[in-house]
């Protein structure tokens, strides 16, 4: 039988052209430095994630998943790959940048209403929704840097480093706890919590793009 985590990633494998297309993704691949579409990105992503990370807790709680390298992702906060793209802005700018106090974009009201929703449906179809935002990361990361996309002299390879690194490590340990947990669940519950990935990860596209 396949495992779940195997179903996560095909999904996340027919949707990595999309990713490729993505405009704000093919300037971080072209290195070029977009200072108001970075300055957005960090600033939605910093009230994203301060949404994010208390369910994500509250729903490892209830996965009865304990981890130092999961407890590490909360805590962090995702402040230091902020810095690493604020930095860039501010060598091409010449000008210290803050990430100011921002209306939601419509995107992000929407990747976080997904999560509201998938948080109650159940802590399998939380889980699910949840894990695209490390797993994405790592994935793209990965795939970008594998297949050269992503080379070492690139302003942005820190960036898909970091997440290669902290948000891969994250992933291994979501996807064994997923795969674990989809041996005792239904075939319905198994579907929902797909379609929960499937559309966090369209999210996920949606977040780049809308900062452009
Ligand atoms: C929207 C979003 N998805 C994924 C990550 C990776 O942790 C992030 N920081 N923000």
């Amino acid at each position: 039988m396949t495992e779940y985590s195997e179903k996560m990633e095909e999904i996340l494998a027919t949707h990595l052209p999309e990713f490729y297309n993505n405009a704000f993704i093919q300037e971080m691949i072209n290195g070029d430095v977009n200072a108001e579409a970075l300055l957005n990105y960090v600033s939605q992503d910093q009230s994203y994630l301060g949404y994010f990370l208390p369910i994500f807790g509250e729903t490892l709680e209830a996965f009865g998943i304990d981890s130092k390298e999961l407890e590490a992702f909360q805590e962090d906060g995702d402040t230091e790959p902020h810095e690493m793209l604020l930095n860039l802005v501010e060598e091409a700018s010449g000008r210290p940048e803050e990430v100011k106090e921002v209306d939601l974009l419509p995107g992000t009201k929407q990747y976080l209403n997904l999560l509201k929703t998938s948080r109650e449906a159940s802590p399998f179809i939380s889980m699910s929704a949840l894990a695209a935002c490390p797993y994405v990361y790592a994935y793209l990361a990965e795939q970008s840097i594998a297949a050269g996309k992503m080379t070492p002299t690139n302003p942005f390879y820190e960036w898909f480093d970091f997440y290669q690194r902290t948000d891969g490590g994250i992933t291994v340990h979501l996807l064994q706890a997923l795969d674990e947990k989809a041996k005792k669940m239904s075939e319905e519950e198994q579907a929902a919590g797909l379609e929960a990935f499937l559309q966090a990860v369209k999210c996920e596209d949606l977040f780049f793009a809308q900062a452009m």
